[in-house]
């Protein structure tokens, strides 16, 4: 794990990462930031985008004269859905990812290691080149999209410093306006003799390849860090009485070895994504009332036999307790109440995942329109086996199953 000493860089002066990075001269390194009011799941779609570009590079002969890059990962610092008890925090990858797993697929290092790859005697950090990605407004004025990259003038104003860190900087900041797939980003690494590059708004190149063989190898490295999967897995056999052996949901340890197979059966629980807090704002025509979600649980757990539901959820304690009143006796709504020291540890982000966890391990799962934590959770039962009929199934806004279904994205080996 990290140590919170290794979280800040403590430096004496400036100097450049081409100058003075000197502890392995043979590497060069990519930082990439998103737009902060991103949330955690689509920061991790971002992510594979990045980490499936990485590891093209490293693994493409063609590109030899490149140098040899590592991806350095950005904290998990100031996220919008996310109470921090001490701000700025800088949350390392290790807590919430298998780190082992992620090298696996893609050469990352996290940004604290950076810090100790870099000489700890200066005071400053200043990443050589800075491109800012953003969108040819023009494009979405004509509607013609066309693969294509130019050093304009900013959209934005600039910042002076990166990552929450007010010791990262650069004196080389460059907005780009881009439209295309990230692997193109490629193209600006040629053109360049810097060692260290951040790209900025990082979601605004796209996915090389949405769905393919690689996509879903490097979601497989995406494995949750192991307590975590403990803390689900005991939660599932005490309160949902499922276990791994029982439900056909055993994953061997290392990604690698995953073969293909549709036999997972699930935890006897009908698992649900009930997305709330700012979404009752934002998309209030596109996700049920409270009532309208439990006629179609109600429904549902009569028409597979199933006497309890764990909810996933942001709801306010209110809403889950009407949710409740609604279903019991007959049926047992479940959720995961935290113990203090699970929430101490791993915060916000933690107890999301583990929620998550426990959704993806469910005999059927039933997500909220249009959100990431549900798209998330549809991906770990591709990865696990499901059917893909019990997996990509939304909660209606009229409270029928009526409207339509999301997006079938299967996995492929
Ligand atoms: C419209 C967009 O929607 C995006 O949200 P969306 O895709 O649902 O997906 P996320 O970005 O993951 O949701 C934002 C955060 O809300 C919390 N959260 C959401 N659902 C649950 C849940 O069931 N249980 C727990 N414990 N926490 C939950 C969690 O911290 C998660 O990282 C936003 O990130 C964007 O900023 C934007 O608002």
């Amino acid at each position: 794990m990290y140590s919170s000493k290794k979280q800040r860089p403590v430096f004496v002066y400036s100097v450049t990462i081409y100058d003075k990075l000197i502890k392995f001269p043979c590497f060069s390194y990519i930082f990439y930031d998103i737009n902060p009011p991103e949330g955690f799941n689509l920061r991790r779609d971002v992510y594979m985008r990045y980490a499936i570009w990485l590891h093209k590079l490293q693994t493409n002969k063609n590109d030899s004269n490149l140098k040899k890059f590592k991806l350095v990962l950005p904290p998990w610092s100031h996220l919008y859905h996310w109470k921090y008890s001490e701000i700025p925090e800088h949350i390392p990858w290790a807590l919430y990812f298998d780190i082992e797993s992620l090298k696996r697929f893609a050469p990352v290092i996290e940004m604290y290691q950076f810090f100790d790859d870099y000489d700890v005697t200066y005071k400053k950090i200043e990443i050589d080149d800075v491109y800012i990605l953003q969108h040819y407004q023009d494009m979405f004025e004509t509607g013609k999209f066309e693969e294509k990259m130019s050093i304009e003038d900013c959209n934005e104003p600039i910042r002076v410093n990166y990552f929450y860190y007010n010791n990262i900087t650069s004196n080389n900041v460059r907005c780009l306006s881009f439209h295309g797939y990230t692997s193109q980003l490629t193209s600006v690494l040629k053109n360049s003799t810097a060692r260290s590059f951040l790209f900025d708004h990082a979601e605004v190149a796209l996915h090389d390849m949405f769905g393919d063989k690689l996509y879903w190898k490097c979601r497989r490295s995406m494995r949750f860090n192991k307590e975590l999967h403990e803390i689900a897995k005991k939660f599932r056999e005490q309160e949902l009485d499922a276990n791994d052996k029982n439900d056909m949901t055993i994953l061997p340890d290392d990604w690698r070895k995953e073969i293909p197979r549709r036999n997972a059966i699930g935890g006897s629980y009908l698992g649900i994504h009930l997305r709330r807090a700012d979404f009752v704002r934002s998309r209030s025509k596109e996700i049920p009332t409270i009532e309208n979600a439990f006629k179609q649980i109600k429904n549902k757990l009569e028409e597979l036999k199933l006497d309890k539901v764990f909810v996933a959820t942001d709801a306010p304690i209110n809403e889950i307790n009407e949710m409740r009143s609604l279903l019991e006796p007959k049926y047992a709504l479940v959720t995961y109440k935290s113990e203090d020291w699970v929430k101490e540890k791993y915060k916000d982000g933690g107890i999301a995942i583990i929620e998550q966890i426990i959704c993806s391990y469910a005999r059927y799962f039933i997500g909220t329109y249009e959100s990431t934590y549900s798209f998330r959770i549809q991906e770990e039962r591709e990865i696990l086996g499901f059917p893909a009929e019990s997996t990509f199934n939304r909660l209606c806004y009229d409270g029928t199953e009526s409207c339509s279904k999301p997006s079938i994205w299967k996995i492929v080996y």
